[in-house]
Order: structure tokens, then C-alpha cells, then sequence
């Protein structure tokens, strides 16, 4: 098996996420959303990014099982020691919406946590990738990671009081509301889709608090970005928060990330609350 971490590899995840981010944005503003079994929208933004994601995938990790959010219904693998988690367009009401806080997320899962991964924002034309380390970029859509500007590695920062917190802007719910409320909070951000872990991997928030419900692949590349930036993404009480929950369809239970384990159950947890 390759090593997931590898840089090389982790590229070749940013490529992917820059093509399927081009195709994205082949639809962006000229499409409408319908409603799937679910209830939740999809849209042909969402159906070409997915197929371009897998046939890419299934070239670049042969044999490695890959769960898309288009693609959960006739998902069959059982060996999920290593397997791949997908979202080809997270955050389709801000698709529609046209805010552009949309993001196409890949993460590779190893044991049950996220090991690697790309979180890209085709619209803003910028990437988040985890391996070794946490790096942010700017890549237009379809553009080469190779030829990306401002390429740096990013760190979470570590505040105790005064703390910014994210929230979903189209998903917030009065359980994320309450746990904030025994923070100490000074300023609570809105973003759409998986940019919400990628403030706290840049260092530009401090807690993200998601009680409600998410998926599986709405949170996994998100996830790897925060850790390989010296984050946490942890359960609100402060348990390891895992991957490939087959037998609860791949649903997620309520998660913190944060820039210190401290904030979500620690001590400074304790004392604030
Ligand atoms: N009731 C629900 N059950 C499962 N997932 C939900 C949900 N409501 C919202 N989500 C998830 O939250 C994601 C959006 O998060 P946010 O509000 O932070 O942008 C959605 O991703 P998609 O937009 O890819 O469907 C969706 O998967
Ligand atoms: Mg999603």
C-alpha cells in the first residue's frame, strides 16, 4: 500500500480537486438544484465532479474502495481498513446560492481517521491540502497544482479566551448554539461547506462546533486538513472521532474541531463552561 501522506500522492489529490472544481464551475450559476431521496439538493454540478473523481481515483488507487456522496447508495466494499471518502460539490446551497462558499473534498482514511487529504473552493480559487503537514494555495479551476501561488504551510493558533467560532451557514442548529453559549466566545463567523475547518487549520478561529447532523464525507478532508495542522476533531466529549461507520449508514454523531483538545473537553472546556 503507498504511503497516503506521501507528497507526491497528496498532489495528485489537489490535481484531482482542481479538475473536478473546473467542472464545477462549467455549472456554476446555470443550474438548478432538485431534491434527492433525501431531501437534500443535487445538482449536474455535483454528478460531473463525482464521475470525474472516480475514474480519476480509481487510476491513481487501484483497489482502494472509494465512498462518494453520489455514489453511497451502491456502495458495497467491507474492507474499509483504507478507503476514500468524497464529496464532489459540499455545500450545495451555497452552490446555488452563489456565494461561493463551496467546496470539493477527498480525504483518504486509514483505521478509521483521516490521514490525508484536499479541501478545494473552486469559486475562491483556493486549496487546502493535508499530508506531513497543512498547506493553503491558490489554484484556479483546472489549473495544475504544480503551477499554484502562495503555497505555504499553515498552523492552528492557540487563544484560551477570546475565542472565534465558526458555525455552518445554512445548517446551525439551538444544540451547536447552547454549547457555544458555555464558551468563552467573542465573535461567532458563518461559512458555508468544509471552509469552517480550514479557519481553525489557518489559524483564523479557534472552535467549530457541529452537534447537528452531517455525513461522513461532508467532514473527513476537513478533518485532515485541522489534524495535519496540529488540530483536534474530536466528539464533544472528548473522544477520538472515527470513520467508516458502515453500520450507521456512514452517519456522523455531533463533533468539535479545534485548534487544542483543551477547548473541547479540557480544562479550559471545564472552567469556561
Ligand atoms: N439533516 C441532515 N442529515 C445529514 N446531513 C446533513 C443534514 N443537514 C445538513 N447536512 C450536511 O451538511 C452539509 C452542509 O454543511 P454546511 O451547512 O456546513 O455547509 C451538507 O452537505 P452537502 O451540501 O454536500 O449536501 C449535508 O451533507
Ligand atoms: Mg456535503
Amino acid at each position: 500500500m503507498p504511503d497516503f501522506r506521501d507528497p507526491a500522492l497528496v498532489d495528485a489529490l489537489a490535481d484531482i480537486a482542481s479538475r473536478a472544481g473546473a467542472a464545477i464551475m462549467g455549472h456554476y450559476g446555470a443550474c438548478e438544484g432538485r431534491a434527492k431521496e433525501d431531501g437534500s439538493p443535487v445538482t449536474a454540478a455535483d454528478e460531473a465532479a463525482d464521475a470525474l473523481i472516480g475514474a480519476a481515483l480509481a487510476a491513481l488507487l487501484p483497489g482502494v474502495p472509494v465512498l462518494s456522496e453520489e455514489s453511497a447508495a451502491s456502495f458495497a466494499a467491507t474492507d474499509l481498513r483504507r478507503f476514500v471518502l468524497v464529496d464532489p460539490l459540499d455545500g450545495t446551497k451555497e452552490f446555488l446560492t452563489g456565494n461561493g462558499e463551496f467546496t470539493v473534498n477527498i480525504a483518504v482514511i486509514e483505521d478509521g481517521a483521516p490521514v490525508s487529504g484536499v479541501v478545494y473552493a473552486p469559486a475562491l480559487g483556493r486549496m487546502w491540502l493535508a499530508g506531513r503537514d497543512a498547506e493553503r494555495l491558490s489554484v484556479m479551476p483546472g489549473e495544475e497544482v504544480g503551477q499554484a501561488r502562495d503555497r505555504r504551510a499553515i498552523r492552528v493558533r492557540r487563544r484560551e479566551t477570546a475565542l472565534v467560532a465558526v458555525a455552518s451557514r445554512s445548517h446551525r442548529d439551538a444544540a451547536t448554539d447552547a454549547w457555544l453559549s458555555g464558551r468563552p466566545v467573542a465573535d461567532t463567523r458563518s461559512a458555508g461547506s468544509s471552509l469552517k475547518f480550514c479557519l481553525i487549520a489557518e489559524g483564523e478561529a479557534d472552535i467549530y462546533p457541529r452537534l447537528g447532523p452531517t455525513m461522513e464525507w461532508d467532514t473527513a478532508a476537513g478533518h485532515a486538513v485541522v489534524t495535519a495542522a496540529g488540530g483536534v476533531v474530536l466528539t464533544p466529549e472528548g473522544a477520538p472521532f472515527r470513520y467508516g461507520k458502515a453500520g450507521a449508514g456512514f452517519r456522523n454523531g455531533p463533533f468539535v474541531a479545534a485548534s487544542d483538545a483543551a477547548l473541547v473537553a479540557g480544562p479550559l472546556a471545564a472552567r469556561s463552561a
